[in-house]
């Protein structure tokens, strides 16, 4: 007979091990680091328990039509018969008992009848609405199909279709015509210790199709499946927020259907203070969460972390994840090709969050191998939609303080076209080209063959979202190099000539640096901590052991590389100072387990954090269960 032990809610001890006969694993975190220099502008917190770890029967205290409507908690018709007399469910299903295996494939089933990826988006979504371990077990096992679904591309025109297909909430919607009911309004997803990771977006630079208004709260939604999926974060300890300060759109400003604020949007102080308030609500709500900005506007988003990356642990997703994968693989394609990084001459076209995020990824790169600043900038050309940036744009608008950073020394272009893609190529020879302008078709033929006039493996990434805006498709490329390109995309792309296509996708480093940052619960996220990312992703390339491989791991994989870029990440943590979870070399006499230091330790650690999709036998309680989330 199984006993539990009540809890109060919000209890800061660590769970104890309730459950006669099984073990429970904890984070021991009786010890707080100190931090240090810049991060000690975040207030020390108290230490915390982490409640990620999925073994063992859960508490629940819903019944009935309460527990079906329990996304966290349903089981639909896998409920076992105990658990339905139990629990209040008999006559509410039909009397077969199913296993999930069944369930996922009846579900399979029922997509495959579904014609436009849409309709797919659509059912994944009520599934996630409905039944939170078959959603993910079914996405789990058919991850190649249903990524695309459920996140890019066809998450973007789920996301510009929002206001008209409309189905059930999901998310914190707040408002900045009521900015002080923001804490009111976060309020409804607990207290301090039940949210980890928190996806934030205003909806102005969504993947590449721009202001979206309230619909991008789907961009939040879709990064925190993606969490949940590949970084094992719970499902019921996030928030997707949707900061609604208007939209320029016309065509939701003139759609009778609009559902966000209609009206255009709020800039300056109003807006700042907008986004202050959120801030600072959700360091005194939800203290132990981590902060990922996404798909905010060209002219906010780098303002934004500039101003909050010591005040609470966070990152921007387009700036530093982006950032992050593309310097993996190049690194990978670099080692393939046997070249060295500072030889590399980098052109980015499209200097806006994500091509300025890969820029400033290198040069830290560059930097860590020996280049200075100055060099490892000046191996770097920005191409925007004024052309090529030069130092002569200082303080116009032609440029952006934050471009200026990669200027091209204006005398050194005299008499060339700047605005012309082929003459910059022409000039700068570059050995990378990275495509984060929205443009498709920018990386055409005389592009791409001018570029391999110049070297026999050209690095090209086209990376704008969804598939419609790339720079340039695979196919072309290698017709235009004869195969020798190497290449990665921002969506999927099917293989070529044998050759398989990389997603280089965020989707790659922000789950793992999210779930490294929610176990090390470190104060900041530094630079150094972003590029320990890298630098494993990079080493778990699989292009080395056979040239037709990507230059990342293959999608199946994701979840295990996850895992191992947030060891990179908590390592890198605690060497820095700034991670409050206490790791010990042997178990205390307390009988806590040890988070090893050595990376293999750590790993196993790691994935005995992660949330798995898998139906836990559930047991009557009366009181607030032990995992307590506000999806009820
Ligand atoms: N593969 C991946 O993981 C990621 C892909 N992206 C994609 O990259 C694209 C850009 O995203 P963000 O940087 O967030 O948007 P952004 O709006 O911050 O940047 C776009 C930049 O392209 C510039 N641009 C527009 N027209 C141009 C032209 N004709 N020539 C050169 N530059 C031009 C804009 O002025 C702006 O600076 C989007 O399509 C997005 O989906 C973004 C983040 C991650
Ligand atoms: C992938 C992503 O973050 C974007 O396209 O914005
Ligand atoms: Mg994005």
């Amino acid at each position: 007979m199984l006993r539990f032990t009540p809890r109060p809610r919000n209890c800061q001890n660590l769970l104890k091990p309730a459950i006669s006969g099984r073990t429970i694993t904890h984070i021991h975190t009786h010890t707080i680091k100190t931090p240090v220099g810049a991060e000690a502008a975040y207030s020390a917190p108290k230490p915390r328990s982490t409640r990620l770890s999925v073994d063992g029967p859960i508490e629940c205290d819903l019944t009935g039509f309460q527990l079906l409507n329990s996304p966290i908690f349903n089981k639909g018709s896998a409920f076992t018969l105990e658990e339905r007399k139990a629990f209040g469910l008999v006559g509410l299903l039909p009397s077969k008992v199913n296993t999930l295996d069944e369930q996922v494939a009846r579900a399979h089933e029922q997509l495959q009848y579904l014609r436009t990826p849409l309709a797919k988006n659509d059912f994944c979504t009520s599934m996630r609405v409905q039944n939170k371990v078959l959603f993910y077990e079914l996405v789990r096992r058919n991850i190649r199909e249903l990524l695309p679904i459920i996140y890019t591309p066809t998450e973007g025109d789920a996301i510009a279709a929002y206001s008209n297909r409309f189905r059930k909430p999901e998310g914190c919607f707040l408002s900045i015509t009521e900015p002080d009911s923001i804490e009111e309004r976060l309020a409804a997803f607990g207290e301090a210790k039940d949210v980890d990771y928190i996806v934030v977006s205003d909806g102005e630079g969504i993947l590449g199709i721009g202001d979206q208004g309230v619909g991008g709260i789907r961009i939040s939604i879709s990064k925190l499946a993606l969490m949940t999926l590949c970084g094992g974060i719970h499902p019921g300890r996030v928030v997707p927020v949707i900061l609604d300060a208007g939209t320029n759109n016309q065509e939701m400003l003139s759609n009778d259907l609009y559902m966000g604020n209609k009206f255009p949007r709020v800039r300056g102080e109003e807006y700042d203070q907008f986004v202050d308030k959120f801030i600072q609500a959700v360091k005194k709500r939800f203290p132990d969460a981590v902060m990922h900005f996404e798909d905010f506007g060209v002219s906010t988003a780098r303002p934004l972390l500039q101003r909050y990356r010591n005040v609470i642990p966070c990152f921007n997703d387009d700036i530093q994840g982006t950032g992050a994968v593309v310097m993996a693989s190049m690194t990978a394609a670099l080692q393939f090709s046997n070249r060295e990084l500072l030889d590399s001459e980098v052109l980015i076209y499209g200097a806006g969050s994500a091509g300025l995020g890969v820029a400033d990824q290198i040069v830290n790169h560059m930097v860590t191998h020996g280049a200075t600043v100055e060099e490892a900038r000046a191996k770097i050309h920005c191409m925007d939609r004024n052309g090529l940036i030069l130092q002569n744009m200082a303080g116009t608008k032609a440029a952006s303080e934050a471009q200026m950073a990669y200027a091209d020394a204006t005398e050194a272009w005299e008499g060339v076209d700047t605005s012309d893609l082929v003459e910059v190529v022409r000039q700068v020879k570059p050995t990378v080209i990275v495509g984060c302008s929205t443009q498709a078709g920018a990386f055409n033929e005389q592009v791409i063959k001018e570029m391999y006039k110049h070297n026999r493996q050209p690095i090209v990434f086209p990376l704008s979202n969804p598939t419609r805006l790339h720079e340039a498709i695979p196919a072309d490329l290698m017709k235009w190099t004869d195969d020798n390109a190497l290449i990665a995309t921002g969506s999927p792309f099917a293989p070529v000539n044998g050759y398989y296509i990389s997603e280089n996708n965020n989707c790659f480093t922000f789950p793992g640096i999210g779930l490294g940052a929610v176990l090390s619960r470190c104060t900041t996220i530094s630079d150094t901590m972003v590029s320990a990312a890298v630098d494993q992703l990079a080493a778990l390339s699989p292009k080395k052991t056979n040239p037709k491989n990507g230059l990342l791991p293959p999608l199946e994989e994701i979840d295990e590389v996850s895992s191992k870029v947030a060891v990179a990440v908590i390592l890198q943590s605690l060497k820095e100072g700034t991670a409050r979870v206490e790791m010990e070399d042997k178990p205390n006499s307390e009988g806590k387990v040890s988070v090893p230091r050595d990376f293999e330790g750590c790993l196993e650690w790691v994935k005995s954090q992660m949330w798995k999709p898998v139906y836990r036998p559930l047991v009557k309680v009366e009181h607030v269960p032990e995992i307590h989330t506000h999806q009820y």
